[in-house]
């Protein structure tokens, strides 16, 4: 007789209508109470364990619920909260989670998702990107004084919570390793792994806990096990689960989001129960994982694509199956990692077009795949089968996928459509001499405030309840008063503010050919803060101008130079569902191509300066170093392809908010920008030097304070920030503005900051 569960790594918490949004930001506005907090995690908690077992799965998965990342959540589990917040007795175990997570003055509400390191010692925990996803995690800080002990209770409360209504349960955590890797050295020449020691007999201790509580099982996130490994973490694995194994816990090591590669042997040797492997980015190792992973260890099989919103092709994934369950007896199906990264359910999504709706699934779809596909291997019948069938060669033939019009142009496309006319120094002096900016020319970065009005607006648009001109005036009007105010802060190069976009990438899929956009298709982002990411299905192409009758009124406005503002087409991708049918290289040339049209209109809609923003460049670099190269030469060739339309005298700017430059620095000189403004501030300009020592040849615009605090910042810390940018990068060459957009910001504190931002930069002139 043949074994067959299901189960998910990890299940969608923000809620349908994201209830814990709601719940938590009228927390932190203080209308609502701690109890009131719990019983709205409590609700989503439950409603989520049902919907696994009424999809069929024999355990829920208990330990994926965080009030604000899962990764906070374990810092309190392992009692390893940094000393420097100076918690005292008194405050509850929230307040400090939301500490760690905000700031002690909870000012955490940013666009890019940093900290403000360095300001105060109660200063959050720094977010960053959660492997190659555009989920963002707070990142533990660990230092020769850090201790650990079993110190939260929530896990095995919320086992004691699904056990008492009636489930079974399996248990996840973040693995050891994986946890000590994510973290960062307080200190440097810190090393992490040396504190592993002192961490295994707390996991111990946790996993016999479980085991006494009743849970069967208990699921060991170690996604580092994707990555290229130094060689001591891999030799640690060895050890940390030989002492786990003591707990007697029944242990499933789940793996996700890349190919094992050079650690297969080692993951399948590990003395554990189960082993979950990624069937969907590594389903070219299943083979090797099943002859390798000896019985009776359980093989969980990530077939379903936890990373994307397709239907799966379930005959395909029943011919990937058969033969590893005909060869093991036992199998369980699972996504391929946590659903986390893909919305909740298509349940409400009335407004789909209804014949890309039937090729898509959400979390909670894919639970009725997994049910689909253990139905069919046991030889039930399966009438979601004909159904899925027919969803996939519906998929398949359609012509709406494909456009002759876009093929033929990416065939035509001449061998140099990404190179600008004339070198950069060239085009520097057209440029300075068609501009006239002063030295130190002062910008920002696209976005002021969304305020309560706009949102509302939209909102009422959206409705229904406020008339399409009506709401174009409404928006013309904020534009107004976003130019009317940089004139008064004295700003060199304006900008139009942002203020018609929902969100940088929404914005523009909504409007290109090739995509479709969801109501409700909320992911969790960091925090409280979601995204609706598009869903790119077909040939991309861009019916009409998209930003320059905004862009060109907000230039009416004012004399001085206003920038156009596109998203990079690398970045849409990133931040986009993308079609699984083709490559990606060649949906971001679609993308570039859309884009390098609307750099074409807004040149000759006499707008002198265009930024196309790429700030999920550095994300999109696959976990794998010998993938690099390749990604990096399409990526960067997409951005080209769309800079490639402007004339020598329109100059190009790109922005990029995330740290880690150092790596792919000669791909961003590649790019070719005419200006780049970076994220700097947070890390005191360190991150220049990179720049400094390639002696980037472009001109830079290093952020020079935080947008993500609320804290304005002085004309003298602006100013030694560029004093200290001046040693590294040629003055003539230097850019002022902020770190990233404006948009979670609110007007007071942003005036503030860029009236001393402007003063820090006349005095850098006299
Ligand atoms: N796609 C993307 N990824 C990114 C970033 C980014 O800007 N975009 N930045 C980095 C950090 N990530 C972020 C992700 C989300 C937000 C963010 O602020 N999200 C907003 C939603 C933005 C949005 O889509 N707004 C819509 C919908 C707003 C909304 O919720 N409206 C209410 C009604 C509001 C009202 O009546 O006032 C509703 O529909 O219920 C709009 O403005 O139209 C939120 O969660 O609150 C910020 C940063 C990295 N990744
Ligand atoms: N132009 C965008 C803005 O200012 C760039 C944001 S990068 C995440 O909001
Ligand atoms: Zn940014």
């Amino acid at each position: 007789m043949k074994t067959l569960h299901t189960h998910v790594l990890g299940f969608p918490r923000i809620g349908a209508r994201r209830e814990l949004k709601t719940a938590l930001e009228a927390f932190w506005r203080g209308e609502l109470d701690e109890a009131a907090l719990e019983a709205a995690g409590a609700a989503l908690r439950a409603r989520h364990w049902a919907l696994q077992a009424d999809a069929g799965l024999e355990l829920v998965t208990v330990g994926d619920f965080a009030f604000y990342d899962q990764v906070a959540s374990h810092i309190q589990l392992f009692g390893c909260e940094p000393a420097r917040f100076g918690f005292d007795e008194a405050a509850t175990p929230l307040t400090r989670y939301f500490a760690m997570a905000r700031g002690e003055r909870g000012g955490h509400t940013d666009c890019c998702a940093h900290p403000h390191a360095g300001q105060h010692s109660g200063h959050a925990l720094d977010m960053t990107k959660w492997f190659d996803t555009n989920y963002h995690y707070l990142v533990p800080e660990f230092g020769p004084e850090t201790a650990f002990t079993l110190a939260g209770e929530r896990l095995l409360a919320e086992v004691a919570e699904a056990q008492a209504l009636g489930h079974r349960v399996k248990a996840t955590l973040i693995g050891p390793l994986t946890f000590l890797w994510l973290g960062t050295a307080r200190e440097d020449g810190f090393d992490r792994l040396s504190l592993l020691e002192k961490l295994l007999p707390v996991y111990t201790t946790l996993l016999m806990r479980l085991k006494a509580q009743g849970v069967e099982w208990v699921q060991v996130d170690e996604p580092i096990l994707g990555l290229d490994l130094p060689q001591e973490w891999r030799n640690a694995f060895e050890i940390a689960y030989w002492l786990l194994a003591q707990s007697g816990a029944r242990i499933m090591l789940a793996t996700y989001f890349s190919p094992l590669e050079e650690n297969l042997g080692l993951a399948c040797r590990l003395p554990v129960a189960g082993l979950h492997v990624d069937g969907v980015r590594a389903a070219h190792e299943l083979t090797s994982v099943c002859d390798w992973l000896a019985l009776p260890k359980v093989l969980s099989v990530g077939i379903v694509d936890g990373r994307n919103i397709w239907r799966t092709d379930l005959d395909a994934a029943i011919a990937v199956l058969k033969p590893l369950l005909d060869k093991r007896g036992e199998l369980w199906l699972a996504p391929s990692c946590s659903l986390l990264h893909v919305p909740l359910s298509l349940a409400n999504e009335s407004a789909l077009d209804p014949e890309v709706r039937s090729w898509l699934a959400f979390a909670t779809e894919k639970l009725s795949e997994l049910a689909t596909l253990k139905a069919a291997l046991r030889g039930a019948a399966a009438p979601q089968l004909v159904e899925a069938r027919a969803a996939i060669a519906s998929r398949a033939r359609s012509t709406r996928v494909h456009s002759d019009a876009v093929a033929a142009r990416v065939q035509a496309l001449p061998g140099d459509a990404d190179r600008r006319g004339a070198p950069f120094a060239a085009r520097q002096v057209v440029q300075r001499a068609r501009l006239r900016l002063p030295a130190f020319p002062t910008t920002t970065i696209g976005s002021f405030p969304q305020t309560a009005a706009i949102r509302a607006a939209r909102a009422a648009f959206r409705r229904g309840a406020l008339p399409l001109a009506q709401y174009q005036n409404a928006m013309r009007a904020e534009i107004a008063h976003a130019v009317a105010r940089q004139e008064a802060i004295g700003l060199d190069v304006l900008v139009h503010g942002e203020a018609e976009r929902n969100d940088m990438v929404e914005y523009f899929g909504e409007q290109l050919d090739g995509f479709v956009f969801t109501q409700h298709g909320w992911v969790q982002s960091y925090g409280s803060r979601c995204v609706k990411p598009p869903v790119l299905y077909g040939d991309v192409a861009r019916p009409r101008a998209m930003t320059v009758d905004w862009a060109v009124h907000a230039q009416s406005l004012s004399a001085r130079p206003v920038k156009g503002m596109l998203t990079g087409p690398v970045t849409i991708l990133q931040w986009s569902f993308v079609r699984d049918d083709q490559p990606r290289a060649l949906t971001a040339l679609q993308i570039a191509l859309a884009m390098r049209d609307e750099v074409a209109d807004l040149q000759a809609g006499a707008i002198g300066i265009i930024q196309i923003d790429e700030p999920a460049l550095r994300e999109g670099l696959p976990l794998r170093r010998a993938r690099w190269d390749d990604y990096l030469a399409w990526a960067t060739r997409a951005f080209r392809i769309t800079a490639g339309a402007a004339r020598d005298d329109t100059q190009i700017h790109t922005h990029m908010c995330y740290a880690e430059f150092n790596d792919i620095l000669p791909q961003i000189a590649a790019l070719d920008a005419d200006v780049i403004t970076i994220e700097t501030s947070r890390s005191d300009m360190a991150l220049l030097d990179g720049f400094g020592k390639f002696r980037y040849p472009n001109e830079i615009g290093p952020g020079v304070y935080d947008i993500h605090s609320p804290a304005v910042p002085g004309t003298d810390a602006i100013e030694r920030l560029l004093r200290k940018a001046a040693q590294v990068i040629p003055a003539a060459n230097l850019w002022v503005n902020p770190d990233c957009g404006l948009k979670t910001r609110g007007w007071a504190e942003t005036e503030a900051a860029l009236v001393n931002m402007v003063a820090a930069a006349r005095r850098m002139r006299a």
